[in-house]
């Protein structure tokens, strides 16, 4: 028995299904750890897979894949290095459980399955994984290791099973994705934990994009007493070794001291976008991505969101005028453009515009100009962005925020098209919020300049679509302030048109949004997919139906 150990923390970004790769990246891991003298090393939640693997693993070849990898990673625990507590699927009688295995000596010398399993919001464990049986601890050196995973630190019965049967510290391998809350309510249930069993708490997250969710790392230590000794950067990679020792009293305590500051609201929103951004380009192997700079703050804060990810050399802007385009459009987005450095390019829709036109004037033959013609210019801009993405392979970043995705102000096959949209779960009073904290603080994380990377006008002045004359958001929908509170009631918080009416909102507007909500169900079905930030996305969070003939009535 020992009364020091020395615990690394993998704070990693694995591929989901790139089990090789995810393999290679614990071999890294673990040789960093050796080298700073690691008795074991905690790796996040399903790490030889990525989480969340959802149907891949029901794909029999792909769970032997798996086994066979983790045989490898136990077998690399030979050479007399740290031993890895390891996260895979693991197929057992028949079934398949979310799993942790300790790797030591070339061996598997212990097995736990998740026991509660997520099945809401985002998650659906319940669909692919039997829950396992209440765990007792892991001896490791002669000690009683309490490893949990992730959904089982949430309640209080695994930590309260794992300190009767003698557990010494709680372990917990997490797949954990990031919404504007998350940080302070993981920190919250790890107290209850500590505070419930008196037992020191050691959180290991991932980081990395996964399609909609990202993942923020954020891992921390909490000792016995519930003061936070360590607390790892967010949004990147890291190792860290954590020094441990048993007190007189018996009680196991982290001697190490390093706490990063996760940074506030604002800034975590940012950083979520551009991870989410930066590993879906990345990971789905694009050059870049390629986007319409309108000099409206939607393109202006994507193309910002995109530089920040990957670089300005990979993000293509372009301007496509039409004859709406204002002077003070064009000179935002040529500004923005030279602010994020970026290649601009100008390719004028007139011409389809008019041959459009031309196509349909037999047929639209004594109708008046209309929405028709609105949107024909929108995906003529689509089109546009398509083409130069199939001709040079970058992805078109579609710029819709949480507003326009909820209440269908945006054109289907129009500014909708791309193949991700960063704002997607950001609503547009947000928007103004995080592009004014973007042009006062930056980050060694990012690609882009330091200084402001979007002109004070394209955030102050009223946004418009510029698809007829004069043309103004307000014009079709209630200004964002009210718009936005109301769609949180709705959408965030499930209220009901009475409740909103209660809370100050007239009849009328409440009703009309909660329509326009519904009806653009369809197009937000179609619509692509975009980074979660809160804790009701469209995405995998709301799932309502498209044909719906409720409506909440006073
Ligand atoms: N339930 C359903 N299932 C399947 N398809 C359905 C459908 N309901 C309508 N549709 C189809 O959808 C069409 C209507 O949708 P759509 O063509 O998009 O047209 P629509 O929603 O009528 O108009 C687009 C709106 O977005 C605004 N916009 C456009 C571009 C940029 C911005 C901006 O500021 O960011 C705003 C524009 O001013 C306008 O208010 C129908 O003609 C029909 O074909
Ligand atoms: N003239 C344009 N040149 C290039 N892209 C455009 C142009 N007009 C619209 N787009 C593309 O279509 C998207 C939606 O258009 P829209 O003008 O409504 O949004 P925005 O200008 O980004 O922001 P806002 O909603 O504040 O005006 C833009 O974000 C942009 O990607
Ligand atoms: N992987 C999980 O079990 C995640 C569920 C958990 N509630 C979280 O978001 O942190």
């Amino acid at each position: 028995m020992t009364d020091t150990l020395k615990i690394a923390m993998a704070q990693a970004n694995p591929k989901l299904g790139d089990i090789d790769g995810n393999v290679a990246l614990a071999r890294e891991f673990r040789q960093e750890a050796e080298a700073e003298g690691a008795d074991l090393v905690v790796f996040p939640e399903l790490f030889v897979c990525g989480y969340p693997p959802e149907d891949l693993v029901l794909k029999p070849s792909f769970i032997r894949k798996c086994k066979a990898a983790v045989d490898e990673l136990a077998e690399m625990t030979l050479d007399g290095g740290p031993a890895m507590l390891m996260s895979a699927p693991v197929q057992d009688g028949g079934k398949l459980y979310n799993a942790v295995m300790l790797l030591e000596e070339g061996r598997i010398s212990a097995t736990r399955y998740k026991h509660n399993l997520p099945n809401y919001g985002v998650f659906d464990e319940i669909r692919v994984f039997e829950p396992g049986i209440l765990p007792g601890p892991i001896s490791f050196k002669g000690v009683r290791l309490g490893v949990m995973i992730c959904e089982d630190m949430w309640f209080s019965d695994v930590a309260e099973c794992l300190s009767e049967t003698g557990a010494e510290m709680l372990v917990i391998p997490n797949g954990s994705p990031f919404d504007h809350g998350k940080a302070d309510a993981r920190l919250n249930l790890a107290v209850e934990r500590v505070t419930e069993t008196g037992l020191p708490l050691m959180y290991v997250n991932q980081i990395g994009g996964q399609d909609e969710l990202v993942f923020d790392g954020g891992s921390f230590v909490l000792n016995a007493d519930r003061t936070l000794p360590v607390q790892m950067a967010c949004w990147k990679e890291d190792l860290l070794v954590t020094e441990w020792q048993r007190g007189a009293d018996g009680v196991w305590a982290c001697q190490s001291s390093d706490l990063k500051d996760p940074g506030g609201d604002l800034e975590r929103l940012y950083h979520a976008m551009v991870l989410g951004l930066k590993d879906y380009v990345e990971k789905n192997r694009f050059p870049g991505v390629v986007l319409g700079l309108s000099g409206g703050i939607d393109s202006a804060l994507s193309a910002a969101i995109a530089v920040d990810a990957l670089g300005a050399d990979r993000v293509h802007c372009v301007m496509m005028p039409s004859k709406y385009t204002s002077q003070e459009s064009l000179d935002d987005a040529a500004e923005c453009a030279r602010l994020l450095g970026t290649r601009l390019d100008s390719v004028s829709i007139v011409p389809a515009v008019d041959a459009y036109e031309t196509m349909m004037g037999p047929l639209f033959a004594g109708t008046n100009a209309d929405i028709t013609e609105e949107n024909i210019q929108s995906r003529v801009r689509g089109v546009t962005l398509m083409a130069i993405s199939n001709k040079f392979g970058k992805m078109v970043l579609t710029t819709g925020n949480k507003s326009e995705m909820s209440t269908g102000y945006a054109t289907i096959y129009g500014d909708m098209c791309g193949g991700y949209s960063v704002l997607k779960d950001l609503y547009k009073s947000t928007c103004f919020k995080v592009s004014e904290w973007r042009n006062a603080h930056s980050s060694p994380l990012f690609k882009g300049p330091e200084g402001p990377v979007m002109p004070v006008n394209v955030i102050i002045k009223p946004p418009t679509a510029e698809l007829r004359e004069d043309q103004k958001d307000e014009d079709s929908l209630p200004p964002y302030e009210v718009l936005d509170k109301i769609l949180h009631g709705l959408v965030e918080e499930e209220k009901s048109v009475t409740e909103l009416i209660e809370a100050g909102f007239e009849l009328e507007t409440v009703s009309r949004i909660q329509n326009l909500l519904y009806i653009a169900e369809y197009k937000r079905r179609q619509a692509p997919p975009g980074v979660k930030l809160s804790t009701r996305n469209f995405g995998r969070d709301r799932r309502y139906p498209i044909t719906n003939g409720y409506r909440d009535k006073r």
